[in-house]
């Protein structure tokens, strides 16, 4: 197999100038194959609050130029031990969400064949239950990391079952998702009412509460999450809304009292070593961020997710 192309040189081409795919890399028609895809998914249809994660995947291209090849927290130089490309975008049909999810479906089955590994930007939560979808036909049910302020294990939101408040449930019924080695992490803010954490439970997820940080070291909840998630294929769910909107200000249902950037990326690097097949960073709304506060964090966390992926048996 040839050798990774990696991003463009950003010490011979200003990095502020040309095309705009993730951290520079090129894009999927341009390599013979890839071992990492990502794959934007502009869809919000299924919000229930702020829309504009549309917008989300371009932005968090935008917001990625300034990521640079080595990774000194792993070690690892994330572009060079596996190919990553950007496979663009998948269309999708605003009006209709059936449809959408479908397509992402579809698209994302094509897209990832039979070896592939896809990291997905959202796009609002609805995409994950499709996204899922494909990755129960690969590994079977998978052991999920949902980092997010959100349980999105509610069942309908004005009697619809497929929002962005929702894709656990629905992927919980499907049986996608292996619940007792499943997790959410970052979960804090108002609830409709308890039962809300009781039917999380039910469905088998283990949950880290945004304030537990306050109290654990981070190895601590590090050593939780890897507990949990074992040797299982892994797939990690990031709504950027489990950081603090001071950390995160670009997002469609902002809560008070989240993580920040430092502890969601040293969480990720956390789990280096274990079987991530697959991840999504989802709901970045760049109508809300400023100064590309939020694109930047997602792109940081993407980063180290393509760091932390086993090497593309090369
Ligand atoms: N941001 C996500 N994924 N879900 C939030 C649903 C919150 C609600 O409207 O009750
Ligand atoms: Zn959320
Ligand atoms: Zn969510």
């Amino acid at each position: 197999m040839n050798d990774p192309i990696g991003p463009v040189d950003s010490t011979r081409i200003p990095r502020y100038g040309g095309d705009t795919t993730f951290a520079r890399l090129p894009r999927l028609a341009e390599v013979t194959d890839a071992d990492t895809l990502v794959w934007g998914v502009p869809f919000d249809t299924g919000v229930s609050y702020r829309p504009g994660a549309r917008f989300g995947p371009n932005h968090v291209r935008q917001s990625s130029r300034l990521l640079r090849p080595y990774n000194p927290a792993l070690a690892t130089e994330p572009f060079a031990t596996q190919q990553v490309a950007d496979a663009g975008d998948v269309g999708v049909n605003p009006f209709d969400l059936n449809e959408a999810i479908s397509a992402i479906e579809s698209g994302a089955r094509e897209l990832s064949g039979t070896r592939r590994r896809l990291v997905t930007l959202g796009g609002d939560h609805t995409i994950a239950l499709p996204l899922l979808r494909v990755q129960h036909e690969r590994h079977g049910p998978v052991a999920l990391l949902h980092f997010d302020a959100h349980l999105d294990t509610w069942d309908t939101y004005f009697g619809s079952p497929y929002t962005h408040g929702t894709p656990f449930r629905r992927a919980t019924e499907e049986g996608l998702i292996d619940g007792e080695h499943s997790m959410h992490v970052g979960i804090r803010g108002p609830l409709y009412a308890r039962v809300d954490l009781d039917e999380s439970e039910k469905m088998g997820f283990a949950a880290v509460h945004s304030r537990d940080f306050a109290r654990s070291p981070i190895d601590d909840i590090i050593e939780r999450m890897r507990a949990r998630l074992g040797d299982r294929p892994v797939y990690a769910s990031i709504d950027i809304d489990v950081l603090d909107p001071g950390f995160a200000p670009g997002t469609g249902t902002p809560e008070s009292g989240g993580l920040s950037s430092r502890e969601l990326l040293e969480l990720l690097r956390g789990l280096n070593g274990l079987n991530v097949v697959g991840a999504d960073v989802v709901e970045v709304a760049p109508a809300y961020d400023h100064a590309e506060i939020t694109g930047i964090a997602a792109s940081h966390a993407l980063y180290e997710l393509l760091s932390i992926l086993p090497s593309g048996g090369r």
